[in-house]
């Protein structure tokens, strides 16, 4: 191993666009592991990320109609809408969390959220990729002693799977603007 080796930059991005090597058993232990953690605070948890996705990402509200032209964070927390779709989201994960040796589960969630995402919300793709963001920038503020560089890796490729997944359904059902920027 060369001595030169720069440390790892910190990255909150998932922006391998191809889908990732399946996760090995040990990524699987430490993802749940962790997730255990973070679910026991799972509507703090929840309601922090989306806060997060709204201020930092304000165009990604134009699909709530209850708090869309809002920006105070601690209107938006208060937000019934947001808190409904905060625990929705970690309920999610955590089925998600929970199959990770179950990939016909994992597929059935997937498909499910992007169907509804794509075909009734009408949400761009590009914003499950920005969550995934957020969703590694705040476990990793809150739980830092739980999210090690290692473990912060394996929920990286936890969420490119899943942004893989999401985008594939969408095609699936004839999204045509897969844009990988928000405009
Ligand atoms: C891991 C990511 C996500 C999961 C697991 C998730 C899950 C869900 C679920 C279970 C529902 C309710 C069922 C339904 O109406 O289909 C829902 C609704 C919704 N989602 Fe998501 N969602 C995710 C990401 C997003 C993103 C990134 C956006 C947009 C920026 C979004 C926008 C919406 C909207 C607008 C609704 C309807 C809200 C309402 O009627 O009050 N979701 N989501």
């Amino acid at each position: 191993k060369s001595p030169k080796e720069p440390a790892p930059k910190e990255r909150h991005e998932v922006d391998h666009l191809e889908k990732p090597s399946p996760l090995t058993d040990k990524e699987r232990v430490m993802i749940q592991d962790s997730w255990t953690k973070v679910y026991q605070n799972c509507d703090d948890v929840g309601v922090a990320i989306l806060v997060r996705l709204f201020v930092n990402f304000p165009s990604s509200k134009q699909y709530f109609s209850q708090f869309k032209y809002i920006e105070e964070p601690e209107e938006l927390e208060r937000s019934a809408q947001l808190r409904k779709h905060a625990h929705r989201v970690m309920n999610a994960i955590n089925t998600l969390v929970e199959s990770l040796d179950n990939s016909d589960k994992v597929a059935s969630v997937l498909k499910l959220v992007g169907k509804a995402h794509a075909l009734r919300h009408k949400v761009e793709p590009v914003y499950f990729k920005i969550l995934s963001g957020v969703i590694l920038e705040v476990l990793g503020e809150e739980f830092p002693e739980v999210v090690t560089a290692e473990v912060a890796a394996a929920w990286t490729k936890l969420l490119a799977t899943v942004y893989c997944s999401i985008t594939a359904v969408y095609e699936e059902v004839g999204w045509t603007k897969i844009s990988t920027s928000t405009g």
